[in-house]
């Protein structure tokens, strides 16, 4: 059997591939991905010991399987990484599959839990399909190599019932697995060990409120250790506005806004199907929609270049200070920490003054000068908090979903 773990995370329009070795803990040996599949040229970097590379690639790579695909050749042939050079050589294959049903751990795939996952795919079409296609692809490609797939999900699975469940009649609910799922989960089980561990507690009795900010956000209330509550719903589009997404809107909005709205929209193909009303709200929404950007470094600045990069930060900061309170208030004011994490949450120095300044009557409160020089590279965690302050601390953390991913294969075989 092959020696190393190969860690894929597979997005709409990025798809992120780590090689670990199966040491306990796993050892990051290359990171490579390809970005921009949505808006080419598509990019590929690369890092491996000291070499580094970042292309433009000339190749049309029009899927995340096709971009996977890329990779997997890369790599192979690279002679600088000789230790994975072909199927031999990789034992296991982790894919973040963002929707996991009832799945309440990692799998592994067979006939059994590959048809299963299919049957979720139209639950989440704009995540699943893609991790999915690429499921199928080392299935019959690399038939030696075990493909385990990690659910953002599972985290998630110790939500309440009063929680979890919509208002709605019942009997269509269940039959059509219509509840709260929450998302990021694989993120969020990366930050409670890691912040646990900062704070020398054991995860059981640790009680957080975790940001996932990404282009992709949403949040977290952990009791000890578990998920009582977060933003994202039956699909991750609830909760949070993210770089595309709406985040929460009255239902009704979308009937408003087209008439085509249930229709299968022009992006649905043979195999993925999403209506008119999806696509709008989970592609064409969200900060992009407001500034026409979709990197939120360009918003979260001091000086705000127009009204509406002042309004779409004002956005985002007013719903999340909305669930520091709620969450805050369910986990009874008991809170360790308050954390910071995802890529806009570890490195928007501004958008973390911003919410501490507004919850300072909470008792959180951070040291300016620990808050503008972030974390450093191999800093897991950073306290933030000021140093006088006898309430909860304020930490980032730099979180690694493909970490977790080996970590979660190596434990359940180790
Ligand atoms: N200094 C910064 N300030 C604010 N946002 C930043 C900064 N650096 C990167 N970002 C944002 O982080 C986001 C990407 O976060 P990440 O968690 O990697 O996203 P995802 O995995 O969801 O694609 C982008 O919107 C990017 O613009
Ligand atoms: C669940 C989810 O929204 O994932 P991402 O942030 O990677 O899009
Ligand atoms: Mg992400």
């Amino acid at each position: 059997m092959g020696k190393y773990i190969l860690a894929v995370n597979a997005g709409s329009s990025s798809v992120k591939v780590t090689f670990y070795t199966c040491d306990n803990p796993p050892r990051a040996i290359a990171d490579a991905q390809v970005s921009g599949i949505t808006a080419p040229p598509p990019t590929f970097k690369y890092q491996h010991g000291e070499t580094k590379v970042k292309d433009e690639l000339k190749e049309k790579l029009n899927t995340p399987q096709d971009a996977f695909k890329y990779i997997l050749e890369r790599c192979f042939k690279d002679s600088e990484l000789s230790e994975v050079a072909s199927e031999r050589d990789v034992a296991y294959i982790c894919h973040r599959i963002v929707h996991g049903g009832e799945y309440h751990e990692a799998v592994e795939i067979n006939d059994d839990t590959l048809h299963h996952l299919e049957k979720l795919e139209d639950l989440a079409p704009l995540h699943n399909f893609s991790a999915l296609e690429i499921v199928r692809f080392c299935k019959k490609e690399l038939p030696s190599v075990k493909s385990i797939t990690c659910f953002d999900s599972a985290f998630h699975q110790t939500l309440p019932d009063c929680v979890k469940t919509y208002p709605i009649n019942q009997d269509i609910a269940k039959a059509n697995g219509l509840r709260k799922y929450g998302f990021h989960g694989i993120s969020y089980s990366f930050i409670l060990r890691s912040v646990a561990q900062f704070l020398g507690k054991p995860q059981e009795q640790t009680n957080i409120i975790a940001m996932h900010i990404g282009s992709g956000a949403s949040m977290c209330a952990i009791k000890d250790g578990k998920s009582v509550d977060t933003t994202m719903g039956l699909t991750p589009l609830s909760g949070l506005p993210g770089a595309t997404r709406s985040g929460d809107i009255d239902p009704s909005l979308v009937f408003h806004y087209t008439s085509e709205a249930g229709k299968l929209s022009p992006a649905s193909t043979k195999e993925m199907h999403i209506s008119t009303a999806e696509e709008i709200l989970n592609k064409q929404s969200g900060w992009k929609a407001l500034t026409g950007t979709t990197d939120f470094a360009q918003i979260a600045v001091d000086k705000f270049p127009s009204e509406a990069h002042k309004l779409a930060f004002d956005i985002v900061v007013d719903r999340m200070l909305g669930y520091i309170g709620n969450y805050y208030l369910k986990l009874g004011g008991k809170v360790d920490a308050l954390v910071f994490a995802g890529g806009i949450g570890e490195k928007s120095a501004l958008l973390r003054r911003t919410l501490v300044e507004k919850s300072q009557c909470l008792g959180f409160a951070i040291d300016a000068k620990a808050n503008e020089n972030g974390p450093r590279d191999d800093e897991v965690v950073k306290d933030i908090s000021q140093s006088s302050s006898q309430g909860p601390r304020v930490v980032i953390c730099q979180t690694n979903e493909q970490f977790e991913m080996a970590y979660t294969t190596i434990q359940s075989r180790a």
